[in-house]
């Protein structure tokens, strides 16, 4: 065992939402004018004192704050530093309607202002919204949020470590107007963080932890060196105060051993996800800093293998080590306590508040106590967990290159489809989901208490199925949708249809903002037992002569947004589900759905961070598992698929080896950007990139609309293009999303003139 320095335990973050969601309802109901601002302000602070207490009765030592947020951190961040539009900033919103027009758009008496775009947190379930940074920004400290909730905790009796985003991460997420650089904000972040770090020293801050994971991504020398003279410069600064490092997803290898000559007291990492993060402490670590050592993983929902973590342990060569989370636990459910999972099952399983039981845990092992804690976990990995499918097994062995090959080629099948679907010129869609409105989630509770029988539930999704295939005939669309009512989630859905999965009553993980998911788990060998969606397809089919398209979710997402099993691989587990998926495919097609679409919203989710390990190993198996799904179908049966809230610029080429038919993806929040990368890489699927924002509820014009048509229109060949909205409109209410639509379909016939010289082809 090695040298003890006072071995203390603590956490990147916690959840913030409330283990019943208490912070969603009472921001929607403040959204609805429901309740005040007041109103919403005291439910965040009960739940962050109930969450300091909770890390504080599991005898967690340094506990953090400041990782609570209203809607995002990163927003949090730059609302801290003032660095936001000046038409918000002047405008006459109160502070907290301000910081929520970022995030969800306002439309109003005060003035019409955008969202700003939203994107995926790394390679997480979880978005964050991207500072758009111009010339009229300019970061200043000037108190606020962060101050506020130390003093709040302080009152409690706790002295909180604050975590606050450091300025590496905030300007390699932002995104900057004509004209305007990181650099130019180095100077001014440099005063803002450093009136930030007094005033929190001087208000008693024993710790302050400054949150980089951009550092886990391939580094540039001159981003090396920047981080290394802001620091540097920063640091001179500090006084009594302590300052953390803190980074996770990834290890650091590439600024590790400048970062180690700084002036920091600690350093976080992450020896969960970064491969080479033993390797680098062993190949030193300085005396008089502390190892915020990340052992007890952030993300997955497995407990802790003890001996492993203890022998990780002895094997640093470190003197002051404090036990962590790789990373904030924010992405993973509150407690499986009640969970109404078999004792057998529950005992494999540890969420947020069971894995600071298994820090403190180790805690005690490390110290020579409690012996008898590690026999009984290492039952728990002695034997397998399940019974294997063998039928499955053989059949994926037999799988060869043709069953991911679909044939005829691309070209072939378009012309075909061509002739078999008769769409206009521009065709126009949406990407599934309508408006899950009260209603709708309401049918599913009585359902869950047998207040509604299965019947009622079935002819009360059918309809809204059938009010919905109306609405879209009556709008003119070209390729409709059944709406996607009878689904509580996109991942979920499935999951519980399938065998292999267990999941979740109460177990939400925060996606973005007010918005939750239930991730299911893969607990064994995943199978299909009947048809999951084929019967609201043909039914939704049966009342339009219309195409409707199916709706699936992908292999890939499906695994990428459950908790996936760790004693198999990642692609074992893929493959398992694509044959599942492939089944239902071909089920559609019998059912005469004619077009469907997969859903591959999470694709790049477990793509390496840094391309340097890229060595296309995890694309390699998730484009062919997405082929497996698709590759028998027919030659007129048009595949479609769809991504939403990642970088794409990249994958591109990846994405057209997908071999779909058309792809939707999200654009009008990233600018467009994504259109130059199409027409650069030579992009052969037919695409549909979103026209207008969906993540907020303000209403795009229709001349907003024909500007990104004509952008795309700059970009793409016409023949190539559908238009729909970025994702699906399942968190819109009914009335935006339809005014929404409207504008669409009539921008797109106005286009469409234009293209045929003033004759309307619809
Ligand atoms: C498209 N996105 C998705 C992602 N990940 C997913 N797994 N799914 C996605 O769709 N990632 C990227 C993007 C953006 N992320 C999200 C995430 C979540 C939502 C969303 O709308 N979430 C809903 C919850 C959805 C759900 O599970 N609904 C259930 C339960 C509904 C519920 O809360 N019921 C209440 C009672 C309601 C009543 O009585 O009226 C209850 O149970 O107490 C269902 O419909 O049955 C959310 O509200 O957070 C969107 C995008
Ligand atoms: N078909 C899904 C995709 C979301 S990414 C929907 O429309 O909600
Ligand atoms: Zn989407």
């Amino acid at each position: 065992m090695k040298e003890l320095f006072n071995m203390t335990t603590t956490i990147v973050g916690f959840p913030r939402i409330g283990a019943q969601r208490e912070l969603k309802f009472a921001t929607e109901k403040y959204f609805r004018n429901q309740i005040t601002a007041k109103d919403l302000r005291k439910v965040g602070k009960e739940l962050r004192k109930r969450h300091w207490l909770e890390l504080q009765h599991a005898g967690i030592e340094q506990i953090p704050s400041n990782d609570f947020s209203f809607y995002d951190n990163l927003l949090d961040t730059t609302f801290l530093f003032n660095a936001i539009p000046v038409e918000i900033k002047n405008s006459s919103l109160s502070n907290l309607d301000k910081y929520f027009a970022l995030a969800r758009g306002y439309q109003g008496e005060e003035g019409d202002f955008k969202a700003w775009p939203m994107k995926k947190w790394f390679n997480t379930n979880y978005h964050y919204l991207v500072p758009q940074l111009t010339n009229d920004n300019s970061f200043q400290y000037h108190g606020g949020k962060i101050i506020n909730e130390f003093l709040e905790a302080k009152e409690l009796g706790i002295i909180t470590r604050p975590t606050i985003i450091g300025p590496f991460t905030l300007l390699k997420l932002s995104e900057f107007g004509i004209g305007v650089t990181a650099e130019d904000f180095t100077q001014n972040l440099l005063t803002a963080y450093g009136d930030l770090i007094a005033d929190l020293s001087a208000n008693g801050a024993k710790w302050i932890q400054i949150d980089e994971p951009s550092l886990v991504y391939d580094l540039t020398s001159s981003e090396i060196q920047w981080v290394y003279d802001f620091y540097q410069r920063l640091l001179t600064k500090k006084d009594k105060t302590k300052i953390l490092l803190q980074t996770y997803f990834g290890d650091i290898r590439d600024i590790y051993h400048q970062l180690l000559t700084l002036d920091f007291d600690g350093i976080g990492l992450d020896f969960i996800e970064g491969k080479e993060t033993k390797k680098l402490v062993e190949s030193g670590f300085p005396e008089d800093k502390v190892l915020f050592a990340g052992i007890v993983n952030g993300k997955n929902i497995w407990r802790n293998n003890y001996q492993t973590t203890l022998n990780l342990l002895d094997s640093l060569p470190i003197k002051k080590v404090i036990l962590s989370t790789s990373c904030s636990l924010l992405h993973v459910p509150y407690t499986v306590s009640a969970e109404p999972f078999a004792p057998n099952i529950k005992k494999h399983f540890a969420f947020a508040s069971e894995k600071l039981t298994e820090l403190k845990e180790l805690d005690l092992l490390q110290q020579n106590q409690q012996l008898g804690l590690l026999q009984t976990n290492q039952k728990l990995f002695a034997a397998s967990r399940v019974e294997e499918n063998l039928e499955l097994h053989q059949q994926i062995e037999k799988l060869t290159e043709t069953d991911f090959i679909r044939k005829p080629d691309f070209e072939e099948r378009r012309l075909k489809q061509e002739d078999a679907l008769h769409l206009p010129l521009l065709p126009t869609t949406t990407i599934g989901s309508f408006p899950q409105t009260r209603e709708v989630k309401h049918a599913r509770v009585a359902l869950r208490k047998d207040e509604l029988s299965q019947a009622e539930y079935d002819k009360f999704i059918k309809q809204h199925i059938q009010e919905c295939i109306k609405w879209q005939e009556d709008v003119g669309f070209d390729v409709l949708v059944h709406g996607e009512f009878e689904r509580n989630d996109m991942v979920e859905y499935f999951g519980q249809r399938l065998s292999g999965y267990l999941f979740t009553k109460n177990g939400w993980v925060q996606s973005y903002g007010t918005r939750a998911v239930k991730p299911p788990i893969i607990w064994g060998d995943v199978s299909r037992k009947e048809p999951i969606t084929v019967k609201w397809s043909a039914y939704a089919q049966s009342l339009t002569n219309k195409p409707v398209k199916g709706m699936l979710t992908g292999p890939v997402t499906i695994l990428n947004w459950s908790f996936p099993r760790e004693d198999i691989s990642l692609e074992e587990s893929t493959l398992q589900i694509a044959l599942a998926i492939q089944a239902e495919v071909l089920d559609l097609e019998k059912n005469g759905i004619n077009i469907i679409q997969i859903d591959e919203a999470a694709l790049r989710e477990k793509l390496p961070l840094r391309k340097s390990d890229w060595n296309s190993e995890y694309l390699d198996w998730a484009i062919p598992a997405f082929r497996l799904v698709h590759s028998k179908v027919k030659a007129t049966t048009q595949i479609h698929t769809h991504m939403c809230y990642s970088e794409f610029g990249d994958i591109i080429q990846a994405i057209d080896q997908m071999d779909a038919d058309v792809i939707s993806f999200e654009a009008s929040r990233s600018n467009l950007e994504i259109l130059q990368q199409l027409q650069d890489k030579h992009f052969k699927t037919l695409v549909g990139p979103g026209v207008y924002d969906i993540h907020s509820p303000r209403i795009p014009t229709k001349t907003e609309i024909i500007n990104e048509l004509h952008q795309i229109l700059a970009k793409v060949p016409q023949q190539n293009i559908w238009v729909n909205p970025d994702c699906g409109l399942k968190t819109r209410g009914e009335r935006e999303a339809k005014a929404s639509l409207v504008n669409l379909t009539e921008a797109t016939r106005i286009i469409r003139r234009e293209l045929t010289d003033g004759q309307d082809t619809n």
